[in-house]
């Protein structure tokens, strides 16, 4: 029987209770002298299907730093792909290093060895830090790499997909709280206009919302403000702005104790993972405060099925269909949400919990 639990990580713990706490399945620590490779994968659960997330390389703080990230990562992902319906399982690696500086072929090769030695039980794909050419490399290793370019028989970049999916999980927020979804004249603030960020400015663009945009980047701004129009707001001041909806496009944990009394909007719909500092704590925070929460796993899976689909056949446009579908199934959370009384992330948990259950009794007969 699976079993999946909420937990609130404790960095201090010893390596065996962190991974006990999550309830994964296997972590693999890589090293390589000669290269420098330090890197973790985190395959958490395979009920499904294969533990597909992509390798995230970043100069962390602590190695602790880097286990936790990969644990609540790969978490994630199983949650994602079980809630969208995929047979896929959770996994995530990061790569310890400085993506500028500490990256080699002979680096992204030898882990890509490592992935090959786990036979198909975790399947990369691109993450922050890492690029196209990075999987190219690893690809020459292992065939266990998803989300390749199209001129190598890929899906191309997954960031237009995961926009429209959020898109589609904002209006479905926004029939929950307004009466209806469309967001033309609502305003919207988007933190971070990277990739999925920009493609989302766009969408709401199309549909006349009065969108509101901050990055670390001058330029992008620049450039994403001319193009849509959006108005351009400093990093701190996004928390404050009198705005229907918030939408987190950059880094995980931005709802946190010291941003949740100072957003005024009544929905928060975006694309980051983990955006919930403590799901715990602040999952009921913003019930009480009346804010429709989107589900980030579930609203943000647009890019996973993008990749999922290179699996079984690539066809770009049953994976928008897929991906549509984010906007009734972002309801029937909240509807769950409603009628056991619990916030909208746990809902989410719960409903992808439970597909895991009863497949995983459908699988225990070979
Ligand atoms: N790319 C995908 O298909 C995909 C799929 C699922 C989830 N996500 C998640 O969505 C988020 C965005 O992904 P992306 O591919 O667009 O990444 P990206 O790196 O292209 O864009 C992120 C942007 O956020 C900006 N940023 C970082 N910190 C910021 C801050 N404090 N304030 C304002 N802006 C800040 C960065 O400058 C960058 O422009 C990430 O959390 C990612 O894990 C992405």
């Amino acid at each position: 029987m699976v079993e999946l639990k909420e937990v609130a990580p404790k960095k201090d713990k010893a390596v065996f209770a962190q991974i006990s706490d999550y309830n994964h399945e296997q972590i693999v620590f890589c090293h390589d002298k000669e290269t420098g490779l330090k890197a973790i994968i985190g395959i958490h659960n395979t009920v499904l299907g294969p533990a597909l997330g992509g390798t995230r390389m970043w100069s962390y703080a602590s190695e602790a730093e880097a286990l936790d990230d990969v644990l609540r990562l790969s978490r994630g992902m199983t949650y994602k792909a079980a809630i969208s319906g995929l047979n896929l399982g959770g996994g995530k690696a990061v790569i310890i290093g400085d993506a500028k500086k500490d990256k080699s072929e002979a680096l992204l090769r030898k882990f890509g060895r490592f992935i090959k030695n786990l036979n198909g039980a975790y399947i990369t794909a691109e993450d922050v830090g890492m690029t196209t050419k990075d999987m190219e490399y690893i690809r020459m290793e292992t065939e266990h790499v998803s989300g390749l370019p199209e001129s190598m028989g890929g899906g191309g970049d997954p960031s237009p997909v995961t926009a429209y999916g959020t898109y589609m999980g904002m209006k479905a927020a926004a029939k929950k709280a307004f009466g209806t979804d469309a967001l033309s004249g609502k305003k919207v603030s988007v933190q971070g206009v990277g990739h999925v960020g920009g493609y989302l400015v766009e969408l709401l663009a199309k549909e006349n919302a009065e969108v509101y945009i901050t990055d670390i980047y001058e330029d992008r701004l620049r450039e994403v403000s001319n193009k849509y129009g959006a108005k351009v707001v400093s990093m701190d001041e996004i928390y404050d702005l009198d705005v229907d909806i918030y939408s987190p496009c950059a880094l995980g944990g931005t709802i946190n104790d010291n941003t949740i009394n100072r957003l005024k909007c009544q929905v928060i719909a975006g694309c980051a993972n983990n955006q919930l500092r403590d799901e715990n704590v602040h999952g009921p925070a913003l019930v009480e405060k009346g804010i429709v929460y989107a589900p980030d796993f579930l609203i943000n899976a647009g890019g996973l099925i993008n990749v999922y689909s290179e699996l079984v056949g690539y066809n770009r446009d049953n994976a928008y269909a897929q991906t549509e579908r984010i906007y009734g199934y972002t309801l029937d959370i909240f509807n769950l949400a409603e009628k056991e009384g619990i916030h909208n992330q746990l809902a989410a948990m719960r409903m992808a919990e439970q597909r895991i259950q009863s497949i995983g009794k459908v699988r225990s007969t070979y």
